[in-house]
């Protein structure tokens, strides 16, 4: 999509200033943030900060805009609010668009829903399937045949390789290597710097080399 086009980011830290780069080459704007947190400020300068969803709807009254996407910067293990604060921009109309950053290469047999953001210098490979709301961050590899689960972050410089499965809502730590065919259930995270040699079960935190279960969530 290289319209220019206005957006509204739904998280005020740093990942709202990475999407804002992205953004602003495609000479898109970034017309307003907003934010659970009420003691957070405005991550871009000159561009208001409104706290909740009670921010949201005074500023829609006063701003009835049609055309604008929504992008959801909330990164860390955090899939599930991401994905349910996506949801809600969609049931009042507003589109939430996926987020490419122009270094990213990604091969054509590669299926990458809504809501994701797939950002500098990653490598998505044949036959990917990327779930919506999820974040490839900087430097991630996705190798031939991985099936990402919605609301999953590959953190910057973790590296899947072929026939990886990740189930919803898990975090793979930064600069991690998942070996192929690995199964990683829902809701897991994986520590960085980790290298995952065995399936890892849903909701549990495995660190260390060889990756190892350190607590059950
Ligand atoms: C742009 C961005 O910044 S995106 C964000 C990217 N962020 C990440 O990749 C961070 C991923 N998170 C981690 O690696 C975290 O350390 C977690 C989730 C694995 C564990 O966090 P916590 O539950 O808070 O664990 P805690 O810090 O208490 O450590 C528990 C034990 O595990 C060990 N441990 C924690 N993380 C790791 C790790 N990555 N590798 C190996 N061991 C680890 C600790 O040393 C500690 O061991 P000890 O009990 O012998 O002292």
């Amino acid at each position: 999509m290289n319209q220019p086009n206005k957006y509204i980011i739904w998280g005020s830290a740093g990942h709202a200033k990475v999407l804002n780069d992205i953004l602003q080459v495609r000479k898109s704007n970034i017309i307003a943030l907003f934010d659970n947190d009420d003691s957070i400020k405005s991550a871009l300068e000159d561009v208001p900060l409104y706290h909740g969803w009670v921010g949201f709807h005074k500023w829609r009254k006063e701003h009835p805009i049609t055309d604008i996407s929504a992008a959801i910067a909330i990164g860390g293990n955090s899939g599930r609010a991401r994905l349910e604060i996506g949801k809600n921009f969609l049931a009042l109309g507003i589109s939430t668009p996926k987020i490419i950053h122009h270094t990213a290469t990604i091969a054509q047999s590669a299926c990458i829903e809504q809501g994701c953001h797939i950002l500098a210098q990653t490598m998505i490979s044949s036959d990917v399937i990327i779930g919506e709301f999820t974040i490839i961050n900087n430097c991630g590899s996705v190798d031939h045949e991985c099936t990402l689960g919605k609301g999953v972050h590959v953190a910057p410089g973790a590296v899947l390789c072929g026939c990886v499965m990740v189930g919803d809502y898990t975090m793979i730590g930064a600069g991690s290597v998942i070996l192929p065919r690995i199964k990683i259930g829902e809701g897991a995270i994986v520590g960085a710097g980790s290298v995952v040699t065995k399936d890892v079960p849903s909701h549990t935190v495995v660190a260390g080399n060889p990756a190892k279960i350190i607590t059950r969530k």
